[in-house]
């Protein structure tokens, strides 16, 4: 059995940081683990600006104080105004790496997000040009939709329209959970690739309500059926470029989460490199974990490989029962549960 692994330093290309509080309560335990990360914009109000991302940006690394190794990868949330003039002049000046487009009202701080895909056109056009990323949260937002379908529905109305106005797009289908979007990416004749979640590689949509309701195990996309699951595992060890590592950690208050309307998002940074290489490593796919962790996200976005190695050794690590106090007292995934490898030094 394998004791220890050594891999180049990993990155994470899609985080939730936050901000105050709870981004100083939070950034350490991704920057621990990787060297940079592409940070989401869903802050209130949502980072529409290069003025915005830039400040956002100093904030992340003064919240991780001196010394830090880590570099925050900045992203533009897409509105129906969206300019191309200041994206490309943000992303030109190495502000903004990417573009995230959220269908208004689909997930945690969306409602500003884009109500139709034609209104951003101009935009589209422009990152086509310039080869800019667009990171997308899939999932249709009509409710008339169940809610288990959002994801697949999208791929049909929404993500192959897309490819065919947009055919040199580089596009990001962030956190997929069902086989069809596996096979959407593996297939696809597009520049296209898929980040894969922890949580959306160990557990089905049972976890939510399992023995009663279980709100740390709701995020959206919401997880799926078993079938969707072992699909989803099948793409992260595939070996196949089109699939990388975004953790989707996404801190709420344990008071925002315990409650009659509790919020989406499942915090799983503190132990995500453990958690994917149990998966990795169940799989038999152990050597495969490097490629998915460290290569085929920087590779999509055009961006140089870590220099730098990082080590994981079979030694048993439990998750606690929370995190932070007070306003950044956060249930992180898989609390209370032991898990085989952890993270060395
Ligand atoms: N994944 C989630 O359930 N929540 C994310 C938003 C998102 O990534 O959709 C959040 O910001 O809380
Ligand atoms: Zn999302
Ligand atoms: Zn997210």
């Amino acid at each position: 059995m394998t004791q220890r692994l050594t891999i180049r330093r990993p990155d994470d290309w899609h985080v939730h940081l936050r901000d105050g509080a709870m981004l100083e309560a939070v950034a350490g335990y991704t920057a621990r683990q990787f060297a940079r990360a592409i940070v989401m914009p869903n802050l209130t109000p949502p980072v529409t600006s290069v003025a915005a991302a830039r400040d956002y940006r100093a904030r992340i690394l003064a919240a991780l104080g001196e010394g830090a190794r880590f570099e925050p990868l900045m992203t533009c949330y897409l509105t129906d105004q969206a300019d191309p003039d200041t994206i490309a002049a943000g992303h030109e000046e190495g502000v903004f790496t990417a573009c995230k487009l959220y269908p208004a009202h689909a997930t945690t701080n969306s409602a500003h997000g884009v109500t139709d895909i034609a209104a951003i056109a101009p935009v589209l056009e422009r990152m086509q040009r310039i080869g800019m990323p667009l990171l997308i949260h899939g999932e249709v937002t009509d409710r008339s939709i169940d809610i288990f379908d959002r994801e697949a529905v999208f791929l049909d109305r929404v993500l192959t329209p897309l490819i065919r106005d947009f055919p040199a797009l580089r596009i990001v289908l962030e956190h997929i959970t069902t086989a069809e979007a596996a096979v959407f990416v593996a297939e696809a004749a597009h520049p296209i690739a898929a980040t894969i979640t922890p949580q959306h590689l160990i557990i089905n949509r049972n976890a939510i309500f399992d023995g009663g309701l279980r709100p740390h195990a709701y995020c959206l996309p919401v997880a799926k059926r078993e079938a969707h699951r072992l699909a989803v595992r099948r793409a992260a060890v595939s070996g196949s470029p089109r699939f990388f590592l975004g953790t989707d950690s996404a801190p709420h208050v344990v008071g925002a989460k315990e409650s009659a309307c509790g919020c989406a998002g499942i915090f799983n940074a503190p132990f995500a490199l453990e958690t994917y290489l149990r998966v990795f490593d169940e799989e038999d796919a152990i050597d495969r974990f490097e490629g998915f962790a460290s290569e085929h996200g920087a590779r999509f976005y055009g961006l140089p490989l870590n220099p730098g190695t990082i080590t994981l050794e079979r030694v048993p690590v439990t998750v606690p029962a929370t995190t932070g106090e007070g306003a950044t007292a956060v249930v992180p995934f898989l609390a209370g549960e032991t898990l085989a490898w952890r993270l060395a030094g």
